[in-house]
């Protein structure tokens, strides 16, 4: 596809660490966290201005789903101001807490491993063209998503060593791996998200015209604090799936056991333990990631560069390879999750002298996913230029109300419009709807469409009620 709808769900840690005695556990934190949001939008589901859902379901992760973007920059800066707006509802809430003589700090993790053994997700989702045959695009996308770790992981300490993987005992030796997602996904595709976790979500709800469209969802993804990973993740996506489209490059590389080649490659620095291929052949990381490389570099000499970040992720991508290949990271260590904050942890283990055991790496493996600003190890390292940005803050800030030229600005368009004249509605990704005014209520199933004459046209007319009746709704934050 020439042109592609890009979003990202991620699902975020929360804890609530009391000053003095007693305990909020994360499931009342995160009630605490959404009140605002209850109050704003009646809700623990709502959509908002930007285009974007916030989500909390049951259980303690919230979750923001960015607006659709069918620019790769727009997505970077979309799922960072679902940060900034998280970030704000935190403070929010703690400062509620303490005032209610709950004296403590609440914590944000954009990461996907607690310490109870559960990991949480941070999905992408790319629109497909229902045209391409699904099953094959799935069989020639897993290899490169089982080795896409060794570029875009976030990273993580292992204390005792990786856990069982492959039936072998436990090594003991403390460790840190590409991926923190990678030990919870042990199937390539099925519609299964909790139970034997795949790579791709197969339940097909395009959100979108179903006859036209397919929704694919990627579930095997780590969430990413830097924005450059972030680009890569989806910019290196997006030009794999194009080649898998246009029939183009790409050799079958269906692995014979996909979990255990997803854990073999996630705890292997060196990128060159092999894992087996259905026909036999054997791979590592390394050897998985130059072909799809260099069949992406031979692409787009050919056709030409498709976006104009492409140059930078494949720059960034070649650089990756090379820095596992030579065991050194220093042309990537402000650029790539797992390389920032293992660059960071090997400072601390040499100033602590001291080994990946050591709990106070444990600390800084986590703290670097504290999406507060001015206390989160990530951020820290940014304000110091140790991280390197993508996007300028301003247009974080914008993007928190903005939506991107998708039909995210319709739908911010209507919410807009619909709360300034105080009708009750009901938003989804396709559904725009004034509740009980069938004529105010609108579907739209083309995710490009910045511009719908129906639309329009009730946003006017709510318009121009709220300057019959001015009763404007305040804003959420
Ligand atoms: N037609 C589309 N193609 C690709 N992505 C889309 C399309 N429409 C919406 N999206 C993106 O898909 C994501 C949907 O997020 P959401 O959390 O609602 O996922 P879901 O899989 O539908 O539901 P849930 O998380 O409740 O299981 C958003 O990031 C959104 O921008
Ligand atoms: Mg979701």
């Amino acid at each position: 596809m020439e042109q592609r709808i890009f979003g990202i769900e991620t699902e975020f840690g929360i804890r609530y660490s009391m000053t003095g005695m007693g305990q909020l556990g994360p499931e009342e934190a995160a009630r605490k966290l959404f009140r605002p949001v209850v109050e704003w939008g009646r809700s623990s589901n709502v959509f908002l201005e930007n285009g974007s859902r916030l989500y909390l379901d049951v259980g303690s992760h919230p979750e923001y789903a960015t607006a659709e973007c069918a620019d790769l920059t727009d997505l970077v800066r979309q799922d960072k101001a679902g940060e900034r707006l998280f970030e704000k509802l935190a403070d929010q809430a703690e400062e509620a807490l303490n005032r209610q003589g709950l004296e403590g700090k609440l914590y944000l993790f954009k990461n996907n491993a607690d310490s109870a053994g559960n990991s949480f997700g941070s999905h992408e989702n790319y629109l497909l063209s229902r045209k391409a045959e699904f099953s094959r695009l799935v069989r020639f996308l897993v290899p490169f998503l089982v080795s896409r770790q060794l570029v875009v992981g976030a990273g993580r300490v292992h204390p005792s060593g990786p856990p069982q993987i492959n039936g072998a005992p436990e090594s003991g030796q403390p460790s840190y791996s590409f991926s923190q997602r990678a030990d919870y996904v042990w199937e390539a595709a099925s519609s299964a998200t909790t139970r034997s976790r795949p790579l791709i979500n197969t339940r097909d709800e395009p959100h979108a015209d179903a006859a036209q469209y397919r929704r694919l969802h990627v579930i095997v993804g780590d969430s990413n604090m830097s924005e450059t990973t972030t680009l890569a993740r989806a910019g290196m996506t997006d030009l794999i799936l194009r080649m898998i489209e246009d029939r183009q490059g790409l050799d079958d590389l269906e692995l014979a056991n996909t979990g255990q080649a997803l854990r073999t490659l996630s705890h292997d620095l060196t990128g060159r333990t092999t894992v087996e291929l259905k026909d036999g052949r054997k791979m590592s990381g390394l050897d998985l990631q130059r072909l799809y490389l260099d069949a992406a570099v031979s692409y787009t000499d050919q056709q030409g560069a498709p976006r104009p970040e492409t140059e930078y992720v494949l720059d960034l991508w070649g650089r990756t390879l090379d820095a596992i290949e030579t065991q050194d990271t220093s042309a990537i260590d402000t650029e790539i999750d797992w390389a920032i904050k293992k660059k960071l942890l090997d400072r601390t283990a040499e100033k602590l002298d001291a080994d990946y055991s050591h709990p106070r790496i444990a600390q800084v493996d986590l703290a670097y996913h504290d999406i507060k600003q001015n206390r989160g190890v990530f951020y820290l390292l940014q304000a110091k230029g140790l991280a390197r940005r993508w996007v300028s803050e301003e247009s974080v800030t914008r993007a928190e109300t903005v939506p991107p030229e998708t039909r995210a600005a319709l739908r911010g368009r209507f919410i807009a419009a619909a709360r300034a004249a105080g009708l009750d509605y009901t938003v989804d990704w396709v559904h725009f709807k004034i509740n009980q005014q069938i004529a105010l209520s609108h579907s739209c199933q083309d995710p490009f469409a910045t511009e719908d004459a129906e639309v329009e046209k009730s946003i006017r007319a709510m318009q121009d009620a709220t300057r019959r009746d001015q009763r404007a709704m305040p804003p959420l934050i």
